[in-house]
């Protein structure tokens, strides 16, 4: 109680952004509470765990959307639209194949896994740009990763694949599992992930490889860079 004054300073802000125009002080301190909440559901905990810790009263529920799931719908969808008309046009006959077997999968919900092999230059980034453009401007998610921090520059909302799934740093093997708990949400988004892109996957630890293409939240990964990479379930494009 003594700090949540200070604990709770920016959250007026957010909760005028939310629409609400004037939020009251218990306002404030509620909404603390529940995204203290959402803080421990996260790893697995709860508030109720901490007594004599207040619980929110109001289901904010209802407000604060999941942030993971609105930074990857927050395109501009027309934006998205006109990107990939410019690219799909330009897309010559060997990427318009490996596009159209990429997006029929997505389209279809087909949960395949590809790889987009090919010489430096070639034209695969060109192709999975076109992917993101179409999945985002239908207000699907496209997550983009990669195994290096400066590739994951290179791509649009492109982050590296250790930190969106937790992949273990040290010790990988066989049976490894990513740090992500099935209520979190993060885990949220990724049940809702409609296409992963993964460039550079053969610089990847081949348990890594082999775990995320079974992994249940994980429909699609579609790998670019050059190299030769095999699964047992990938389609090589
Ligand atoms: N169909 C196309 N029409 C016009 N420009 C294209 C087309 N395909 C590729 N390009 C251009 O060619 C250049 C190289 O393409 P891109 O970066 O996609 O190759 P890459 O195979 O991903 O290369 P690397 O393996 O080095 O990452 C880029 O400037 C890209 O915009």
């Amino acid at each position: 109680m003594q700090f949540r004054h200070h604990i709770c300073d920016d959250l007026a802000y957010r909760l005028r952004a939310h629409g609400i125009s004037h939020p009251t002080d218990e306002q404030v301190y509620d909404y603390g509470l529940h995204l203290l909440d959402n803080i421990l559901h996260d790893s697995g905990r709860s508030l109720e765990e901490f007594p004599p810790m207040p619980l929110p009263q109001d289901d904010w529920n209802v407000l604060a959307e999941n942030p993971f799931i609105a930074e990857q719908l927050n395109y501009d969808r027309d934006r998205e639209r006109v990107q990939w008309a410019e690219r799909f046009d330009q897309l010559n006959d060997d990427q318009r194949h490996a596009y159209n077997q990429v997006m029929v999968s997505v389209e279809q919900n087909e949960g395949q896994v590809f790889f987009l092999n090919g010489p430096g230059g070639t034209g695969k980034t060109f192709v999975y740009r076109t992917v993101c453009h179409k999945v985002r401007s239908e207000g699907w998610i496209a997550l983009c990763v990669a195994s290096s921090g400066v590739a994951a520059l290179l791509l649009k909302g492109g982050r590296t694949s250790h930190s969106m799934f937790k992949i273990p740093v040290q010790g990988l093997c066989d049976t490894s599992t990513c740090a992500i708990n099935k209520q979190s949400r993060l885990a949220d988004m990724l049940r809702r992930v409609n296409v992963i892109i993964w460039d550079e996957v053969v610089m990847q630890n081949r348990f890594v490889v082999s775990h995320m293409s079974i992994c249940p939240y994980i429909q699609i990964y579609y790998q670019m860079g050059p190299g030769g990479c095999r699964s047992h379930n990938a389609r090589h494009l």
